[in-house]
C-alpha cells in the first residue's frame, strides 16, 4: 500500500476520492453500491461518480455519470469503430472536457459531497499505458482532492501461477504510472474459502508477494511455460525489487471485510487524519505507528479466508 500524509491543503478543505479500477468483471460496480452504503452508514457524505462510458448496469444512483456526456455506444455507432477504439475515445473525451464538464459538476456538488467513489472503465490498457484517464487523476489532484486508487483483482487469478504473474505486473505497472496512493485488492475472497479457487499456496502468499521463487518452481512445472524460465525469472524478481506489490482481500457483501478494507484505504488517502466521525484516538494512533502487528493481520486479514 501506497500511503499518503497530508499536506495544509487537504487537512483546510478536504475532499476525498477512491479511484475503482481494475479489469472487466472484477467487482468494480458491485464494490461501489456495496461501498455507497457502507461508507453512508458510517455517516460520510459520499456519492458514487461513473467514469464508464459502457456502464450499462449501474447498481447504484451515480451523483454523476459520464454517460450524460459521452457513450461507448454512441461513439462506435458515429466514429464507426470497435468497442475498444471508442473507448480509448471516451476517455480522451472526458480529459478533454475536465473544465467544462467534470469539474464544474464535482465543484457544485461539494455542497454536499465531500467524498467520491469514482467507477472506472475496466480496460487496463488504460492504466497501464495509455495517458488520459492519468490526465483525468492528476487533475483531481490538483483540484485537491485526496485519491487512492484502488485496484479490485478477481481472486480466482492467483488459480494460475502464470496469470497471477501477470497480476503482479500488471498491478505494478498501474501503481508507477498512476503515481498516487495505491491499494491493491484480491475481489471475491469469499469465493476462495468455499473451493471454488484451487490456489497452490496458502492465501497469504498471494496477498504478501514476498518470496516468488516457489511461483517460479510451480511455472516450470507447465512445461509450455517453462521455455519462458528467464522472462518469468526476470518479472519476479522484478516485482521483488521494487516491493511495492501486496493484495488486501474483499467479500465485498461481508460488513467486517469492507472495515478492514476501509482501514487500508482511509490510510492511503489520508482520511484517516480527518477529524471527527468515525476515527478513533486509537486508530489515529494505529496509523502513527505503522499499526497492527502481522499476528493480527494475519487472524484478522487472512484468516478468514483460508481452507
Ligand atoms: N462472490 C462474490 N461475487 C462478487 C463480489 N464482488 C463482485 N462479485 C460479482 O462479480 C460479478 C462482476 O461484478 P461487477 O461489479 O459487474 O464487475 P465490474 O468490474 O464492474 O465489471 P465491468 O463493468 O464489466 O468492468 C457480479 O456478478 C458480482 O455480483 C464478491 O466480493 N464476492
Amino acid at each position: 500500500m501506497m500511503q499518503r500524509f497530508p499536506t495544509q491543503a487537504t487537512v483546510e478543505n478536504p475532499r476525498y476520492g477512491q479511484l475503482i479500477i481494475g479489469p472487466p468483471g472484477s467487482g468494480k460496480t458491485t464494490y461501489c453500491a456495496e461501498a455507497l452504503k457502507f461508507y453512508r452508514e458510517l455517516g460520510r457524505q459520499v456519492g458514487v461518480v461513473n467514469l464508464d462510458p459502457a456502464n450499462e448496469n449501474m447498481s447504484y444512483e451515480p451523483v454523476l455519470s459520464v454517460m450524460e456526456l459521452i457513450t461507448v455506444e454512441d461513439c462506435m455507432e458515429h466514429l464507426k469503430i470497435g468497442p475498444n477504439g471508442a473507448l480509448m475515445h471516451c476517455a480522451e473525451y472526458l480529459a478533454d472536457h475536465l473544465e467544462d464538464w467534470l469539474l464544474p459538476a464535482l465543484r457544485k456538488l461539494g455542497a454536499t459531497h465531500n467524498y467520491f467513489l469514482f467507477d472506472c472503465p475496466g480496460q487496463i490498457e488504460l492504466y497501464t499505458h495509455h495517458t488520459a484517464m492519468a490526465r483525468v487523476f492528476e487533475r483531481l489532484e490538483r483540484e485537491r482532492y485526496s485519491l487512492v486508487t484502488v485496484n479490485l483483482i478477481d481472486s480466482h487469478y492467483c488459480s494460475e501461477p502464470s496469470k497471477f504473474i501477470a497480476t503482479l505486473l500488471m498491478a505494478l505497472n498501474t501503481m508507477l504510472r498512476m503515481s498516487l496512493p495505491h491499494v491493491n485488492v484480491l475481489s471475491k475472497a469469499d469465493l476462495l474459502k468455499k473451493h471454488e479457487t484451487k490456489l497452490h499456496f496458502n492465501v497469504d502468499f498471494y496477498t504478501d508477494v514476498l518470496d516468488l521463487k516457489y511461483l517460479l518452481d510451480k511455472l516450470d512445472d507447465d512445461p509450455a511455460m517453462r521455455k519462458y524460465h528467464k522472462l518469468n525469472a526476470a518479472i519476479c524478481s522484478m516485482v521483488e525489487d521494487y516491493a511495492l506489490v501486496s493484495f488486501q482481500l474483499l467479500d465485498v457483501f461481508s460488513t467486517d471485510s469492507m472495515l478492514r478494507l476501509r482501514n487500508h484505504i482511509d490510510k492511503a488517502n489520508g482520511y484517516v487524519y480527518k477529524a471527527g466521525e468515525e476515527q478513533t484516538v486509537n486508530s489515529l494512533l494505529a496509523c502513527a505507528v505503522g499499526a497492527e502487528t502481522e499476528a493480527a493481520r494475519m487472524e484478522h486479514d487472512v484468516r478468514p479466508y483460508m481452507e
